[in-house]
């Protein structure tokens, strides 16, 4: 049974859903020299950002196949190191945007009523209300840096509430600002104009310190902001002097540059910052949704399935993938059947999508050919993470093409395979209750299932040849379970296929070869 190792607090609901195909063992707070000593036995991690995934945990993961991170940043996971592993890394991209969302919306209106510190005082046993005078957010200007599903989240609400907005997001479209009632500005005038200002951007190298002592200087006196994204964007030491030397109105913050934030200027501070200890998450709700939706995303992987949210290989929306998933197994074994038949090294691929699988996302397809393509040289370390990446490293050239108006089938895939002595190729397609069907051999009609074990020959199309491998495979007691011939022309060239019940025994494909007409011959494992 694989073992997952949950290391952070994940709800109930999650664990659940893993225990139905692994053992789970949770140990939260584990130092990493502590992680690195209990890694080497588990399949998959599940975490939150309490654990840091470092390059030196990944290396000691030798049976890692999965990082769920259970919430939407992967910042402290080291993702290249894992892709590099081919280790799939997965979040939850959806399951805790609202709650972040509400928390950024509370944090502002918090700010406005100073109501921690007014709470505070009346448990002190002080009733002042004079010290606690506060200012509506309505008509205000609400600045938005990341209109992504938070930032739009909360600009619907603030909409709703009355307040003006205007947007900082380079890649979004002016179209889509204007959907959520926002004015796309540069970031100099959100600054500038914005009475509130919220962070809704990942933490890159671009947005490192995008708040600083400049930027903070450009906000009016009385203008407040606030992060619930990722702690980093803004220099807190700058923030820290500028709310001190009352340059903004506050600020409230969610998430640090270091957590747990520990000492900091920031905690010196009065009523003009608001400090939540990275809660934007932090509700029943969203704990459920992330937990559910990283843990079902473990389990499939480890029943061999693909992920719907990984960030290390093409994402795909659920609904998008659950359509493309038997295509994907199409893929895969067409790519394992031509790279057996020619044998040596593929030096190239032509991967065509052929009817209704043109309209479809190629990106997937494409991976999941390589993968079957590599998995005779890689066995289990190539898969959809690291598929790309090894078979540009081994040099194949890979052309994709595309062609709606094949008609043979609803959808298929063919690929044609070269390498430096033979060319081959494969089409396959799906039937209606999702089978695959091997359609060409080599351009030669056929019409098999793939088997665990097969035979491919070559031959010239001639009375007695169908016979004379029938009797030879009985001679050493290989039992066939289907025979089929594809020809394009009565006497001219074919290919036959045989599904049978176990491997080969050694020395019968030389037999074979020996028959007259019998031109070349392959034994294919799927
Ligand atoms: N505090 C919490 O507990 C909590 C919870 C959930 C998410 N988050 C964080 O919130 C942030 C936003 O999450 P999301 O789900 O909305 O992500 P998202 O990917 O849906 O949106 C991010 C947006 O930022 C924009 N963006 C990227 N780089 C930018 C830049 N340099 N300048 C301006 N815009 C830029 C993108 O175009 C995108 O529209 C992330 O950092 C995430 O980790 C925090
Ligand atoms: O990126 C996220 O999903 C949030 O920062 C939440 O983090 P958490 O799961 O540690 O609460």
């Amino acid at each position: 049974m694989p073992k997952v190792l949950v290391c952070d607090p994940i709800d109930q609901a999650g664990i659940d859903i893993l225990s139905q195909v692994a053992q789970v063992d949770v140990k939260t707070g584990l130092p990493v020299e502590e992680l690195v000593k209990v890694v080497p036995e588990y399949d998959a991690l599940m975490i939150r950002s309490g654990t840091r995934v470092t390059a030196e945990i990944i290396e000691a993961g030798v049976q890692l196949k999965i990082i769920g991170r259970a919430g939407v940043g992967v910042d402290n996971v080291d993702v290249p190191a894992a892709t590099r592993k081919g280790i799939i890394v997965v979040n939850s991209p959806e399951g805790n945007t609202i709650a972040a969302a509400e928390h950024a919306l509370a944090l502002m209106l918090s700010l406005s009523r100073h109501i921690p510190d007014a709470n505070q005082s009346v448990k002190n046993g002080k009733w002042e209300r004079k010290k606690f005078v506060g200012t509506e957010v309505y008509k205000k200007t609400l600045g938005i840096v990341g209109l992504g599903k938070i930032g739009s989240h909360v600009a619907a609400a603030a909409k709703a509430m009355g307040m003006k907005l205007i947007a900082f997001d380079p890649f979004i479209s002016a179209e889509r600002a204007d959907q959520l009632g926002c004015r796309l500005v540069d970031m100099d005038v959100l600054m500038q104009e914005a009475d509130y200002i919220t962070l809704h951007i990942p933490k890159t190298p671009e947005t490192t310190n995008l708040i600083n002592a400049k930027s903070l200087a450009k906000m009016k006196p009385t203008a407040r902001i606030i992060n619930c994204a990722r702690g980093g964007i803004i220099d807190e030491a700058a923030l820290a002097e500028a709310l001190k030397n009352g340059q903004i109105g506050g600020a409230a913050l969610d998430v640090y540059a270091n957590e747990p934030l520990g000492e900091s200027p920031l905690t010196e501070l009065g009523k003009e910052a608001i400090l939540t200890p990275h809660l934007g998450a932090s509700t029943t709700e969203a704990q459920v949704n992330v937990a559910v939706d990283v843990a079902e995303q473990i389990r499939d992987v480890l029943l061999g399935l693909p992920a719907r949210s990984a960030v290390n290989i093409p994402g795909l929306h659920p609904d998008a993938l659950e359509q493309l998933r038997p295509y994907l197994q199409l893929a895969e074994t067409l790519g394992n059947l031509v790279s057996q038949l020619v044998g040596d090294r593929v030096e190239s691929l032509n991967i065509h999508l052929q009817g209704e699988l043109a309209n479809n996302q190629s990106q997937p397809i494409v991976i999941a050919a390589l993968k079957g393509l590599l998995s005779r040289a890689l066995r289990e370390r190539v898969n959809y993470v690291n598929a790309s990446i090894e078979a540009q490293e081994r040099g194949i050239r890979v052309i994709e093409t595309r062609d709606a108006s094949i008609r043979d089938y609803r959808g298929s895939l063919l690929l044609q395979a070269k390498g430096p002595s033979e060319e081959h190729d494969v089409t396959g397609t799906l039937l209606g209750d999702g089978e695959i069907r091997i359609t060409t051999v080599d351009g030669f009609p056929i019409n098999v299932p793939p088997n665990q074990h097969m035979l491919f020959t070559r031959h010239r199309d001639m009375p007695g040849i169908i016979g004379k491998i029938g009797s030879l495979l009985g001679s050493f007691n290989v039992n066939i379970a289907s025979m089929q011939v594809g020809r394009q022309i009565v006497r001219g060239d074919a290919v036959m296929v045989l599904t049978i019940d176990d491997p080969l025994p050694e020395g019968i494909l030389e037999e074979i070869l020996k028959v007259p007409g019998i031109r070349d011959a392959n034994t294919v494992m799927l």
